[in-house]
């Protein structure tokens, strides 16, 4: 009999119950028990509702207090040396590790965190030292695993495998070779499954994600080696070998003869792949069919998916299992909890809770388990609401397309070159050498976020909104002419979150009232939703902007997201490519931009932070996504005057990659976090020789700490080598949505006197 799973499910709550509870512990405002409780409360739903819709197991050990992957760290003993100082107990040091302080022990220097492949999730990334040793730390495990037993369930318990995780390790010395540690963290991986094997488990579900990335040799030698050894290892247990985010492509032959009793692959990225492969598998193996996009919140189709699948599961017959084709960590919890939306809209989506069921449908679909009328019925109503959606009004719009399609090569120009561009704009701006500025956002205090939630339930009207955030600007812009900033900008307060707040205002984009998803920790988005072509109705940050500009003397700069960061931070569209949609956000965009200069805003920043993550996982992919994705920036800058100055924002990515890419986006200043790493990231520009205006980070924004005066000019000083002083800018590292105000005015006056220092200094030399 066909059995269903799916690799993982959303844990933070379908109300966000896991991070009000993480916040109210770390805060102090409740016990350490509350905390505790809750969590087990949302693994017991969670659990429910993979029973109540027809999976065969549940999946144990998706759940984290923080991340996945350090709770994997943990499970191995692997933490890092620092965290050993006995200044707390294990429950604390784990959010010490997660967040650099907890309510007990020592503020440290947190685990660097990092995007999970090429999604908007971050995990903190493991370090391991050369002669790392490895020590089975179970408890969290097996209690989660006794837990579930306990409630009646069959448990398929999830780890991390050990290649993805040496492959998403770093170590502090980049010279050592981290696969030398294999052998030792396979001794560790087989104690793991013999003790699994004592708790009436048939399967572990073994996440291997790395095997979608093209791998070297040792990589791939690194796979037999480590499933040679598990496979031998004695432990009466089967793996379920998980791979997703991709086609295995090269490594198809070799995940193929991985000695494992099962294989999971993603039918939705990966295509038609599995059915090749289920050409290859062995009688005595399964293949567990990723059909169900656990990457985007659409109504899956199930009648052509039973058409898709059919032969594969006919011949593979009990060996056939049906899945969603990644966690559903990446996707909001329950669309029924939802009531934002308008019913159409509605009708097209599937979130978590709705795609249990999709699996379930797709299952008694395909084995014509219950003729009977519900299941006919479900799927003629699959099949209206996922036609509806085709032939909907509300999707095309010919004005767009049209435009789209009439772009030119000239459309991406600035007309004059760098040089010349600089010329007219520092005589219209007049800016000093040196000059500072900040990223864009302001502290979102509890007032402003409030004023938005009474705003929202009706409590204030739009007028005393409005009014609420223009005393925020207004505040904003004094503040930053007492800080002594030289290029201003208006705060931000207006915005929920940068992707968001334009979705609202786009036509072709939808946002839900309650459709979180995950980013870091106890921290979430709400990515909005691309269902139709995209058009601005009116101008969305003008009013904002010229109010702001309206209170100063100083430049105060526009402020958008770009193109890519607007797609890639959405759940897109899957009836045309990524690259025309991106099109139509750069031409709305566009609009923007050119409104704004109309209106006497002479800098306007387009912030592009999710370039570098838009990468596809498969180098060969590369050139064509940079090719559109830069034209679609250009696109977006370049319907202004030579004398506009054009900024732009990376943050919390390796450039390395695309740095001619950056290059070439031609903004005429790029402000970008480099101050964690010591200014390390800027090397990169400099080899580079990058033409254009720089600031590098000099204040990090992710840690509560205050620079000092002497620390920032350290820092620049640092990059002065790098960069001519003519081309740099002074700037925080990103924005300051999540600092109070306390630590943002002192660091804030700390960076303007380094400026002013290095100012006097240059005139004296
Ligand atoms: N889309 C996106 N992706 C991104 C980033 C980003 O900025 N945006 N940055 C990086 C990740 N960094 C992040 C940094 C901060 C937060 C963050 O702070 N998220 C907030 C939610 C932000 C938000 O939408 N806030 C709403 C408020 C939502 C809310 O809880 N409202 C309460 C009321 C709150 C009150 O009364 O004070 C309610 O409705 O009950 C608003 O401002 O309107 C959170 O989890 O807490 C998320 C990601 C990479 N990916
Ligand atoms: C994640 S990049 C953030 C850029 C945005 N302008 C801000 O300052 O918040
Ligand atoms: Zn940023």
């Amino acid at each position: 009999m066909v059995k269903t799973h799916i690799p993982g499910f959303p844990r933070i709550g379908a109300q966000r119950e896991l991070k009000f509870a993480l916040e109210d512990y770390w805060h102090g405002k409740s016990s350490r028990n509350q905390l505790v409780d809750t969590a087990k409360t949302l693994r017991m739903q969670n659990w429910n509702i993979q029973a109540q819709s027809g999976m065969d197991f549940v999946t144990v050990n998706d759940f984290s207090l923080y991340d996945q992957v350090l709770d994997h760290s943990v499970l191995l003993g692997s933490t890092p040396e620092r965290f050993n100082d006995g200044s707390c107990d294990s429950f604390d040091n784990y959010f010490r590790m997660a967040r650099g302080r907890a309510p007990s022990g020592e503020p440290t220097r947190a685990c660097e965190m990092t995007k999970w492949f090429d999604t908007n999730y971050h995990y903190l990334v493991p370090e391991l030292s050369p002669n790392q040793r490895f020590i089975l730390n179970p408890e969290k495990l097996l209690a989660e695993i006794a837990e579930a037993q306990q409630l009646g369930h069959q448990v398929k318990p999830v780890i991390l495998g050990p290649v993805t995780y040496l492959w998403l390790a770093k170590c502090a010395n980049e010279e050592f070779d981290r696969l030398s540690l294999l052998p030792a963290l396979l001794d560790s991986y087989q104690g793991l499954l013999k003790l699994l094997a004592r708790k009436n488990i048939d399967w572990v579900q073994i996440d291997e994600p790395a095997l979608v990335m093209e791998l070297d040799t040792r990589w791939q030698e690194a796979y037999r080696e480590a499933y040679q050894t598990l496979s031998t290892c004695g432990a009466d247990l089967k793996l379920l070998l998980t791979t997703y985010f991709g086609a295995l492509d090269k490594n198809f032959n070799l995940t193929n003869y991985l000695p494992v009793d099962g294989f999971h692959l993603d039918a939705v990225r990966g295509g038609d792949e599995f059915i090749r492969f289920s050409e290859q598998l062995r009688s005595d193996q399964v293949l567990s069919v990723g059909a169900i996009d656990g990457r985007n919140i659409w109504k899956a189709d199930i009648t052509s998916l039973k058409e898709k699948l059919a032969t594969v599961a006919q011949q593979l017959g009990d060996n056939f299992w049906l899945s969603s084709s990644c966690s559903l960590l990446h996707v909001p919890v329950d669309l029924a909890q939802e009531s934002g939306f308008d019913p159409e809209l509605y009708s097209w989506l599937a979130f978590a809770h709705q795609k249990l069921s999709e699996i379930s449908l797709l299952k008694s679909t395909l084995l014509n388990l219950s003729p009977q009328a519900d299941t006919a019925e479900q799927l003629a109503a699959n099949l209206r609401d996922v036609t509806a959606r085709t032939q909907s009004q509300r999707v095309h719009r010919i004005e767009v397309k049209s435009r789209v399609h009439t772009l030119t090569p000239e459309d991406g120009e600035r007309g004059l070159a760098y040089a010349e561009r600089a010329i007219q704009q520092q005589n219209k701006l007049q800016l000093p050498a040196f000059p500072t500025t900040t990223i864009g956002s302001f502290p979102q205090t509890s007032d402003i976020r409030s004023a938005r939630a009474r705003y929202r339930r009706g409590e204030l009207d739009s007028s005393a909104y409005n009014a609420i955030m223009q005393a925020e600007i207004r505040d904003c812009i004094e503040r930053q002419e007492r800080y002594g900033l030289d290029m201003l900008v208006h705060g931000e307060p207006e915005r929920n979150d940068m992707v968001e707040y334009f979705g609202e205002q786009l036509e072709g984009y939808t946002t839900s009232q309650l459709g979180w998803v995950q980013s870091y920790g106890s921290r979430c988005v709400k990515p909005p939703i691309i269902y139709g072509d995209i058009l601005r109705k009116e101008a969305m940050t003008v009013g904002w902007s010229r109010y702001a500009q309206s209170l100063s003397n100083k430049p105060v700069k526009g402020m958008l997201t770009g193109p890519v960061t607007m797609l890639q931070w959405a759940f897109v569209r899957d009836d045309q490519p990524r690259s025309e949609t991106c099109l139509q956000i750069a031409l709305a965009l566009r609009d923007e931009v050119v409104d704004l200069e109309q209106a006497g805003i002479a800098a306007i920043q387009i912030d592009e932070p999710a370039i570098r993550e838009g990468l596809p996982l498969k180098r060969s992919e590369w050139d064509f996504y940079l090719q559109w994705a830069v034209y679609a920036f250009r696109v977006s800058a370049s319907g202004v005057q030579p004398d506009t100055q054009i900024h732009t924002h990376m943050c919390y990515a390796e450039f390395n990659d695309i740095i001619q890419a950056i290059a070439d986006m031609d903004a005429d200043v790029i402000t970008i976090e480099t101050s964690r790493s010591n200014m390390e990231l800027l090397e990169v520009f400099t080899n580079f020789d990058y033409p254009n205006e720089i600031g590098p980070g000099v204040y990090d924004i992710h840690s509560p700490n205050t620079p000092t005066v002497e620390q920032i000019l350290s820092l620049i000083d640092k990059a002065a080598t790098q960069i001519p002083v003519e081309r740099l800018w002074i700037n925080p590292d990103c924005g300051l949505k999540t600092r109070g105000w306390d630590e943002v005015a002192t660091s804030l006056i700390n960076m303007v006197a380094a400026a002013k220092i290095l100012r006097e200094q240059s005139l004296a030399a």
